[in-house]
Order: C-alpha cells, then sequence, then structure tokens
C-alpha cells in the first residue's frame, strides 16, 4: 500500500542530520520514495492509497532493539535485586529447564513483539532458546528481527544433549536462512564461562558458513573476567580473540569489563558492540566505557537485554538512561550527547547488520514511527533529539509502520489476536505462579 505522510516534524538521521518541520514522507510498496520539506505536490495525494496528516507529530525512523531474549518477557518480574550469577544459577536457568518449549518461545516473543511495537520498536535482534517459536511471532507480527539460536553447553530447553547443540542451531540457520525478507536467523553462544573453546569454535564457524551473525554475552561482570581468567589465562575478549572468533559479523553483547588492548581488539577486529544499560544497572554487573568505544569508531547499538534483568523492552527509556548513566559516571555533561544516544538505537544498528533501514531516505524499508506531540511533557518544541531522548515515553507512539505496511494505527495493533495472546500468556503464567515456592 502506498502511504503519504504529510505535515509533521520529520526527523530523517541522514549523513547531514537533516530534519523538516513541516515535511512529508512517501512511501511506495514497501520502500521510502521520497522525503521532503514543506507540503507535498498534488499528485502524491491522488497517488496514495493511504493518507496520514501528522501534524504535531513527529515522523521518524523505527527503533531498533539490538538485544533482547524476547520469550523472557514471561519472566519478568520473577527474579529482582539479584546479581548476575545467582540470577542466572537459582532462579533463571532451572525455570528455562522447565517451562522453555517453542510453544513457550512463541507467545512470549509475541507478548514481548507487542510491547515492543507500542513502544516504537520495529527491528530487534534476540538470542534463546526454541528460536522456531520467535520466528513465527515474528511473522504474525510483522516485525523485522535478527533471531538467533541459543547454544550453551549444557542440557537447555530442546537441546537435551549438549553434543548436538550445534546440530540443532544448524537446523534452525538452514530452516529460517531465506523464508522471510524480515527474518535474519543467526546463532547466539551464551558467555565464555557456559560455552567451551570448541563449542565457541564451532558456533563461529557455522555462522560463518551460513554468512550471518554470531552474537555472544562477554566481559558482563567482574567475577566472569576472573573465572575466564583462571580457566584460560586471559580476560574474556583476550580469549576469544585467542580462539579466532573475532571479526565483523561477531557481536558482543555487554562488553562492560574491557582493558585498554581490549579496547584496541575490538577496533582492529571489526567487532560490533551491544550496551544494556538498563539491565547492568539492575543486576549490578558494571558499565561499558562507550563513549571511549565511540571515540575509536567502533560501532556501539543499544540493547534492553530481556525481561527478567530490565524489566520493560521500552528503548525510549533505555535511551534516557544511556545518555545520563554515562554523564553521571564520568562527571562529564557533554557525554554521550542525546543525537548520539539516539543513533546507538537507529543509524548504527542499520550499520551493524548491514540493513537498509534506521534512516529516512529513498530507497530505504519504510520502517518508521509516528509520536503525537502535542502533550504536556512534550511542550514547548525547540529540539526533535533532546524531546527524543529525554522527554518522549514509549507510550507516546501513535503509528508503526514496518517495511511500508502499517502494525499500529492510533495505538492500535492490527492485524493479531489480543484476547487470544492474553489467554495464552495467561495460563503459561499461571503455570509458572504453581511452579514458584509459595514464599517466592
Ligand atoms: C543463549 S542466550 C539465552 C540465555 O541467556 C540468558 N541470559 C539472559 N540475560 C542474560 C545476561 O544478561 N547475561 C547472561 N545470560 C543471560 C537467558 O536466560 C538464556 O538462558
Ligand atoms: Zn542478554
Amino acid at each position: 500500500m502506498d502511504t503519504l505522510i504529510y505535515d509533521g516534524i520529520i526527523v530523517t538521521l541522514d549523513e547531514r542530520d537533516t530534519w523538516y518541520n513541516p515535511g512529508y514522507v512517501f512511501i511506495k510498496g514497501n520502500k521510502i520514495r521520497e522525503v521532503n520539506s514543506g507540503q507535498p505536490p498534488k499528485e502524491l495525494f491522488s497517488q496514495a492509497k493511504k493518507v496520514i496528516k501528522a501534524s504535531n507529530k513527529l515522523v521518524m525512523p523505527g527503533l531498533i532493539n539490538n538485544h533482547t531474549h524476547a520469550a523472557m518477557s514471561l519472566f519478568r518480574g520473577l527474579a529482582d535485586d539479584l546479581p548476575l550469577d545467582k540470577w542466572l544459577d537459582t532462579y533463571i536457568f532451572p525455570i528455562e529447564k522447565a517451562f522453555v518449549n517453542e510453544e513457550f518461545t512463541y507467545w512470549g516473543t509475541l507478548l514481548a513483539g507487542w510491547e515492543m511495537i507500542r513502544s516504537g520498536t520495529t527491528c530487534f535482534a534476540d538470542g534463546y532458546f526454541c528460536e522456531d517459536g520467535a520466528v513465527k511471532a515474528c511473522l504474525d507480527l510483522g516485525i523485522r528481527a535478527i533471531l538467533a539460536q541459543g547454544i550453551i553447553d549444557f542440557p537447555a530447553p530442546s537441546v537435551l544433549d549438549p553434543k548436538k547443540n550445534i546440530l540443532h542451531a544448524e537446523q534452525f540457520l538452514k530452516k529460517w536462512q531465506s523464508v522471510s525478507e524480515l527474518i535474519i536467523p543467526a546463532v547466539f553462544a551464551h558467555a565464555p564461562y557456559t560455552c567451551s573453546d570448541k563449542t565457541l569454535k564451532f558456533a563461529k564457524k557455522l555462522a560463518d558458513d551460513y554468512q550471518t551473525f554470531f552474537f555472544i554475552h562477554v566481559a558482563e561482570t567482574k567475577w566472569e573476567v576472573e573465572e575466564i581468567k583462571k580457566i584460560h589465562g586471559f580476560t574474556p575478549l583476550t580469549y576469544l580473540y585467542h580462539l579466532g572468533i573475532l571479526d565483523q559479523k561477531t557481536i558482543i553483547v555487554h562488553a562492560n569489563w574491557l582493558t585498554r588492548e581490549e579496547v584496541n581488539i575490538i577496533r582492529d577486529t571489526g567487532v560490533k558492540v551491544v550496551h544494556c544499560p538498563e539491565s547492568n544497572l539492575k543486576l549490578a554487573s558494571g558499565l561499558s566505557p562507550v563513549p571511549e568505544l565511540l571515540d575509536k569508531n567502533i560501532l556501539v547499538a543499544l540493547g534492553t537485554d530481556g525481561c527478567a534483568s530490565n524489566n520493560n523492552l521500552d528503548l525510549f527509556q533505555e535511551m534516557n538512561t544511556c545518555a545520563k548513566i554515562h554523564k553521571g559516571f564520568s562527571l562529564d555533561p557533554t557525554i554521550m550527547p542525546a543525537k548520539t544516544v539516539l543513533k546507538m538505537a537507529t543509524v548504527y544498528p542499520a550499520q551493524m547488520f548491514s540493513l537498509n533501514i534506521g534512516v529516512l531516505k529513498k530507497g530505504n524499508f519504510a520502517d518508521l514511527i509516528i509520536i503525537n506531540f502535542k502533550q504536556p511533557h512534550l511542550f514547548p518544541f525547540y529540539n526533535p533529539y533532546s524531546h527524543l531522548v529525554y522527554a518522549v515515553h514509549g507510550t507516546d507512539i501513535e503509528t508503526v509502520i514496518i517495511n511500508g505496511k502499517i502494525i499500529m494505527e492510533d495505538k492500535k495493533l492490527l492485524g493479531i489476536n489480543s484476547p487470544k495472546i492474553k489467554t495464552n500468556i495467561y495460563n503459561l503464567a499461571n503455570k509458572i505462579k504453581l511452579h514458584l515456592s509459595p514464599n517466592h
């Protein structure tokens, strides 16, 4: 469907950071055909099947959530106020063992996708078990996603024999590699402390064989650094470097505890980094040296992490936290300006995944969002970047378009059966509640 959006504040995030007020966007099929200032020429009104008047609204590229475990939305609020090791070992791994299967991942990802779309996310990168369920949920929602099958060296949901984890991931890649232009299947090795060197090398080779992305949680906590040093004689990132698995298609998540040499390794190997400030704050894991990474031209993108450690998937909130935490930590208010943080959720991830999204320009896929700016907390309006990072809430998003298709209009998700999703989520949550001890 061809769509014309006009009379809005248009934030393009192009190379020159152009924004128009007023301006218009014309979408033809699944791509952006024209972005310009002023009012559109008359013929665009007659060409468009759908016309959206965006007065007092801001139009921008959809946000990209670069790290989550979508299905963990079903574990939201189940284990709070704990350090990572206790959180994983005492609560998360056991509950995953008891409950995660393809059906769980399907409903959990539907719930997460619903939350993400409502708060302006049009693409996300996921790592979890039984990812077939995640693919099916994303196809049902119409959301763009990089979906990575999890690999870990102990019995995991649907892969009870860890010797079969690589084979299982390969079946996943084979099944989904060219099924939809919205889905990129990928590989997620859990961490250096849960995967052997052999598993890590095989997992990376598998990703390479299928020319896809290899994700891994790295250097998240001080404990991990000490543990890997004790076992392998290197700090985590250096250890991965010696395994030969760091390159441009490797995406490291967290990267909180890095030495100066490791920052140089990241730069020299072309590795990309995902920063998850809210999860890192909540688990008290540490803080990635993002300003230093960006100074070295390393691509850094923003992620929420899963709902059991965040506990939401609102990237507007994540941007706000990201901009402030680095200022507070460095005692420098000029660090991490709003525009840079916004690019960590749009332009940089698009580059990271070589996707033609993240910028409103001719030829890019039409993934965009419309935000209602006629609200007390957004008056007055001087600077779009300031509002988008420091004032907008995820709940302000009105309309979401992905791949040229209207997915949400006036805050209503089209094409999903929300009562059916709610019933299934309640049923699963009730089973989880029964499983937890009474004094949990
Ligand atoms: C193969 S990835 C899925 C696996 O990762 C677990 N997980 C979720 N968040 C974190 C985190 O911040 N650090 C380490 N592991 C994490 C999740 O529960 C799954 O078991
Ligand atoms: Zn994670």
